[in-house]
């Protein structure tokens, strides 16, 4: 099966880096814009650059991972190009199927993915929503392909917008906290090699903690929490100043941002 990434930047390359792990870089080729990324990638990965056009032309898959305002220029400039039986993947936010269909020949495969930026260490999580008239097998060769990079679930479309808010833009918030608990380990007189690594290996830990042993977040906090004793007054102070209510509000946001996104290229395209 021969891959073709177009427009690897961050979360392009996190997925060619679990594209490769998992298969090698013998099928892979990347399109960019600039030579010297071609170069770069070709250095780390393996892979082989190639142009557009002739890459779309021995695609089996082709996953497009420019920025959403660049997507359908992408595709209007594949469209001739592509066999009609490869399938094109869009991982940008607020892009809709509808948009990417118009944009290629009728009956052109598509699939819309939400990833993350964790795929680059096998860690990810991608929600996956086909397009119409897609095969169950060219449902599962994307399946297969995104799991390369970590979890993977099937999702409706009407569901993208949701999922970016919570595991497509959720790694930010846990950089955020990360970044957060350990500036205050230094006001707190730890030196700030010591803090990073505590607040690092924490968040590590109580992130595989929670996927691993399948026991309800509310318990694991629970567990941690003494009566009278620290957590339950660090809690407390977190409440006072409404994270979780900060959660849902920023969160929302994400939400619709992409909603809008979604309809603003719906309406202009
Ligand atoms: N970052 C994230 O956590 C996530 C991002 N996404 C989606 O992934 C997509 C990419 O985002 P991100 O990786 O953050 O952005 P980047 O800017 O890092 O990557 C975009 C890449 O596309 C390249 N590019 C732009 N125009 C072209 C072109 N005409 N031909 C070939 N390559 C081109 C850019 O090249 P150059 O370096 O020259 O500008 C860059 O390498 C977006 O659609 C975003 O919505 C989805 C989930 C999570
Ligand atoms: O911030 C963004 O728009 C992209 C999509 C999800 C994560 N990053």
């Amino acid at each position: 099966m021969r891959i073709v990434l177009v427009g690897v930047g961050k979360m392009g390359e996190a997925v060619l880096a679990g594209i490769v792990s998992a298969r090698g870089p013998q099928d892979v080729l990347v399109v960019n814009r600039r030579r010297e990324r071609d170069e770069e990638l070709r250095e780390r990965y393996g892979v082989t650059p190639a142009a557009l056009d002739e890459a779309a032309a021995r695609a089996d898959v082709v996953v497009l991972a420019v920025k959403p305002k660049d997507i359908t220029g992408q595709l209007d400039a594949m469209r001739e190009s592509l066999r009609p039986e490869a399938v094109v993947v869009s991982l940008a936010a607020g892009l809709p199927l509808e948009v990417m269909q118009r944009h290629l020949a009728e009956g052109q495969p598509v699939v819309r993915v939400m990833p993350n930026t964790p795929s680059l260490v096998g860690q990810g999580m991608s929600a996956v929503s086909a397009g119409q008239g897609v095969s169950k097998e060219q449902l599962e060769l994307v399946t297969d392909l995104m799991i390369t990079c970590g979890e993977v679930v099937v999702v409706p479309e009407s569901q993208q917008d949701a999922v970016t808010a919570v595991s497509g833009s959720g790694p930010a918030y846990l950089f955020a906290v990360a970044e957060a608990m350990a500036e205050a380990g230094v006001q707190l007189g730890l030196p700030r090699e010591v803090a990073t690594r505590l607040a690092n290996q924490t968040i590590k830990g109580a992130g595989v903690m929670l996927v691993e042993s399948g026991t309800h977040p509310s318990i694991l906090r629970e567990n941690v929490t003494s009566p009278g004793g620290t957590t339950a007054q660090a809690l407390k102070v977190l409440d006072e100043r409404a994270v979780r209510a900060a959660f849902s509000a920023a969160m929302t946001a994400c939400h619709d941002t992409s909603a809008a996104m979604a309809r603003a290229q719906l309406e202009q395209d």
